[in-house]
């Protein structure tokens, strides 16, 4: 389709008097995967839920395949998956009998076996779902959730509980669904997973994005950190064009936004001083500074110069 498959502008919904969600916007393309990060009770859960059509927005504007998921869900149901925190399924039934039973009520179903099969399951098929790992558990309600070979699949928390490898089996699969051109909206409290899988994410705080983009734009966003070590009886610094810090042990912390330029030049002086620069680090902000600073309110949501917007 031309356009968004998911577009949100201004988005604000309340418990009560309570509102939980204050002006979030942003869009998500066909076969693109956007993230949704943010600290807990940030707002991830009601905008999805929002965007799912289970919740009727105080105000603002929600489509998908550019229709209201509300007003037309007989027409947007049928194309999405949903994969809820906590699905609702009798912990009774078998593997094979829950997945028969979801298939019964979805149009367009793909097969039980090869669905199990899919996600390692299907040894497990006649094995009833409260006797299932937590992990297993997670992995069928992601088979139930692609099922009906969904355009959008809607993720909330895949992969809260899994031990790596399964996270890892996950990240595969949804990447398999991605290449076959599904669209992803996913929230999640592991960065990793953004890291590996989103094309674009946002970061919420306080029903607000305090910064959105791919993930280039993201870390654009905090400058990049030089650390090392100098003996007590070297006073001098480099003159670096980043702010410079120096703890009563010695050590030196630079953020700066001239990574290589400064790097060479703190290299350069310590040759010249003949010093050697102790335990020297120098990275770019990685996701994990972008969130601490969200967290800490060094990026507001009302700061518009940090909202990155992306071209595509
Ligand atoms: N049914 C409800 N009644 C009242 N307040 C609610 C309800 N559901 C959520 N909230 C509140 O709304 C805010 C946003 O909750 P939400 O679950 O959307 O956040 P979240 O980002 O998904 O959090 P988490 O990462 O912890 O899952 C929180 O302050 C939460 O306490």
């Amino acid at each position: 389709m031309d356009g968004p498959v998911i577009d949100v502008g201004e988005l604000h919904c309340s418990y009560g008097d309570f509102e939980a969600v204050r002006g979030v916007g942003f869009d998500v393309a066909p076969g693109e995967l956007f993230a949704l990060l943010g600290t807990n009770g940030a707002g991830k859960t009601t905008t999805m839920e929002t965007i799912e059509g289970h919740r009727t927005p105080d105000r603002g504007r929600v489509r998908v395949f550019g229709m209201d998921p509300v007003r037309d869900r007989a027409r947007v149901r049928p194309r999405v998956g949903i994969m809820l925190q906590h699905s609702g399924f009798s912990g009774d039934l078998t593997v094979a009998e829950t997945v028969r039973l979801w298939q019964s009520m979805i149009s367009n179903p793909a097969r039980v076996d090869s669905a199990l099969e899919a996600l390692n399951l299907h040894h497990r098929r006649d094995v009833r779902v409260k006797q299932l790992s937590g992990g297993e558990r997670r992995r069928l309600d992601l088979v139930l959730a692609t099922l009906g070979n969904p355009e959008v699949l809607f993720l909330d928390e895949p992969t809260t509980g899994l031990d790596p490898e399964s996270r890892k089996a996950t990240w595969e699969i949804v990447r398999n669904l991605l290449v076959a051109g599904t669209t992803v909206l996913l929230t999640t409290h592991y960065l990793e997973e953004a890291e590996r899988l989103a094309h674009r994410l946002a970061i919420m705080h306080a029903g607000r994005i305090a910064v959105s983009g791919s993930l280039t734009d993201v870390l654009a966003t905090q400058r990049a950190r030089i650390e090392f070590e100098l003996p007590g009886e070297i006073g001098a610094l480099p003159d670096l064009t980043g702010d410079i810090r120096r703890d009563a042990n010695g050590k030196v912390e630079v953020r700066t936004d001239h990574l290589q330029h400064d790097l060479h030049t703190a290299l350069g002086w310590a040759d010249e001083q003949d010093v050697r620069l102790a335990r020297l680090r120098a990275q770019h902000a990685s996701l994990d500074d972008v969130f601490h600073a969200v967290h800490e309110g060094h990026i507001d949501a009302d700061d518009r110069t940090r909202e990155v917007v992306t071209a595509r």
